[in-house]
Parts: structure tokens; sequence; C-alpha cells
């Protein structure tokens, strides 16, 4: 292997703590709010997924990059977390058929990262303490400058981050021919969940984060679709008025992540900050309605009610996570409209869900 002299650099969190590590190259200092994935594998999905815009990842899998990049295997068109810390990063890859190296992958969208990082204890630390704002930074000289620079970023608690990912301008996915026609908001969408509709006979239509009902309508749609995304669900108004109005009509519709959190404060269920997130790709759920279990891979740091949902007669609680008890799914009992908390769509993670496409695709039938 190359030897490469590398940099030191440090993660300093909002309450002051510090661990070391080395920068994998780039120089620089990155913000945002600490979280940890314990997927053993997909890092490439997971560094490309919008809904991880605004965060540090810290990856608890102790090697990243050994098998490159492929730059088929993205979940959006660049790398949206704010930066990496890692344990092991490996500079050299094996894999027949990678594009690239991870290191050449960062490099082409300027993304920090740090490795030789004690992750085991970070991660010890911030899941008995909690989410927390932290930066990233080759500036190991300039402590007191980070700290004042770090006090000044917003909390994610309350931040809107969806305008910051979503498309401008509304665009198609999939063969204009297809049975079905599904107009999708995007709030942060991942490219998995389209080609997951699209080879479902569906034909896309994705409108930027703060499109209009009437606009989604105007395509004529068999259903509608809320996506996944960045940032608190709360400040999302537009969206919130936008899956109303769905419900109002009681035409079909389908939400992930953000869009289920979208769908419950539209029917009036809060939405809270958890200690941690969920964030991995074997995360035990329940399915209620069918009493059989479920592998689901998750990314939230957001949570909906449970007592509020409970209390909510025309809301059913259909998927309990098993960990924590959380809400991990509902239905609108008198609407074509049901969310789940956790990715069907996986990419990273497994399949065991994706019979919730199957069941969106029926409800547009009725
Ligand atoms: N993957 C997602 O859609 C995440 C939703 C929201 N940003 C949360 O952290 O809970």
């Amino acid at each position: 292997m190359k030897y490469k002299q590398r940099k030191k650099a440090l993660i300093l969190l909002a309450d002051g703590t510090i661990f070391y590590g080395k920068s994998i190259g780039k120089e620089g200092t990155a913000f945002g709010e600490v979280c940890f994935n314990t997927g053993t594998t997909g890092y490439q999905e997971i560094f490309t997924d919008p809904s991880y815009f605004g965060q540090l990842m810290v990856t608890t899998n102790a090697h990243i990059g050994n098998y490159g990049t492929k730059d088929s295997e993205v979940e959006s068109d660049s790398v949206k977390i704010a930066g990496l810390i890692c344990k092991n990063f490996s500079f050299e890859y094996s894999r027949p058929g990678a594009d690239r190296s991870l290191e050449a992958f960062f490099e082409d969208n300027n993304t920090l990262a740090i490795s030789d990082v004690d992750t085991r204890g970070l991660v010890s630390y911030i899941r008995d303490n909690g989410a927390m704002n932290a930066v990233i930074s080759t500036e190991v000289d300039n402590i007191e400058g980070l700290k004042k620079q770090l006090a000044e970023q917003p909390s994610m608690h309350g931040l809107e981050l969806a305008s910051k990912v979503s498309t401008k301008e509304p665009y198609f996915y999939g063969d204009e021919n297809a049975t079905y026609k599904i107009a999708a908001l995007d709030i942060g969408i991942k490219k998995n969940i389209l080609r997951n509709l699209a080879q479902r006979d569906a034909y896309i239509k994705v409108f930027p984060y703060n499109a209009k009902f009437e606009e989604l309508e105007a395509f004529n749609p068999d259903g509608y679709f809320l996506s996944n995304g960045p940032g608190d669900p709360e400040p999302l108004v537009e969206a919130q008025e936008v899956a109303k109005e769905i419900m109002a009509k009681n035409k079909p519709l389908f939400g992930i992540c953000l869009g289920h959190q979208v769908i419950a404060l539209a029917n009036g269920i809060s939405t809270y900050k958890m200690h941690n997130g969920h964030r991995g790709i074997n995360h035990p759920v329940k399915n209620l309605l069918t009493g059989k279990g479920e592998i689901t891979s998750q990314n939230h740091g957001f949570a909906i009610n449970r007592e509020e949902t409970e209390a909510n007669t025309n809301i059913e609680i259909t998927h309990v996570h098993l960990n924590d008890n959380t809400v991990a799914g509902i239905r609108v009992k008198d609407k074509n409209c049901f969310s789940v908390q956790y990715h069907p769509e996986a990419s990273p993670g497994p399949n065991d869900s994706t019979y919730l496409f199957d069941e969106f695709i029926e409800n547009l039938k009725k």
C-alpha cells in the first residue's frame, strides 16, 4: 500500500469532548449533527442518502472504502453527509466492478473525512449523551476558534433542510407508458424508492418540496408519495398542507420516513427528537396486521408521538420497532393512506419490507 502523509484531525463535540484522528486527504472543517450508522455494508448508499444532509456520520463498521464505489450505486447525485468519521479507511479497494476508490469519490465531492478515530469510544459517548452538534477539522491548533464557530451552528431540532436537497424543477422517472402514475413530493427522495416504484409498472413525476397540491394533481396521478428526507419534519408546513389535501380528497397516499412524519403531523400527531435515532440495517420491526417480523433499514432522528397516535381513534399503529416500542408504521383508518418510519427500499439493507411497495400499488387500484 502506498504510504500517505496524513494530517492530524479532530472531532470536537458541542459539550467540549474531543476525539482525535487523521484526515484521509482533504484539509478543512465541517460542521453537523453527529450521528452513527451501525450498517456493516452499503457505505456509498449511506453517504449519498439526502436524509443525512447536515449530519456528520460515524460508521461503526471497522473498515470503510474496501470495496470502492460504483457510479450506479448512489441514492442521489452527490455526497450528502456533512463529513465522515471512521476507524480504518481503505485507500486500496478490491472489487472487480468498482468505478473508483472511495478516496477519489470523496475528492470529487469535496467531502471531509477523518479516520483512525476511536469510533467505539465516540459512539458509546453519543449513545449515552445523545445526539449533538459537532465539528471535524484539521485545524487541531484552533480549538477555541472551532468551539466559537460550533456554538453558532443551528440545532437539528426545528431545522428545515428539505429545501436544501429537493429538486428545483419537476422531473419524470420511469416508462411513460407504465400502467400507474404517481406524483411524488421530493423532500429528499432516495433513488431506490423511484426504482422500486418504476419496477412496479409506475411512471413517476417528482415535484419540488414546496409544490402545491394542485401542481401534483395536474399530473392526474393514480396515487401520491411523500418521500424521506433530512431535518425536522415540523417546519415542513407546505408538505403537511399537501398531505392534508391528498387525504381530504381520499386519494391513495404512501409516505416513507420524513414523509411518514409529515403524514402524522397532518393528522395532528406531533413529532419529537429522539435521544439517538435509529440508523442501521438490522432494526427489528413487527407488522401488527400480520404478526410477522421484518429486519429493516432505518435512518431517522425524529419519531412520531406514541401516546398521541394511540389517542387518535382514526389512526391505527400497523408497525412497531421491537427495540424500543416506537411507532414504526401507521394507517389512516378512513383514508387510503399508510406510512412507515423505516426504509422498505433499503439500499442499503435487507429487502424484507419491499411488500409495502406492492401494497401501495394495490391501493392505487382501489
Ligand atoms: N430518512 C428520513 O427520512 C429521516 C427523517 C428525519 N429527517 C429524521 O431524522 O427523523
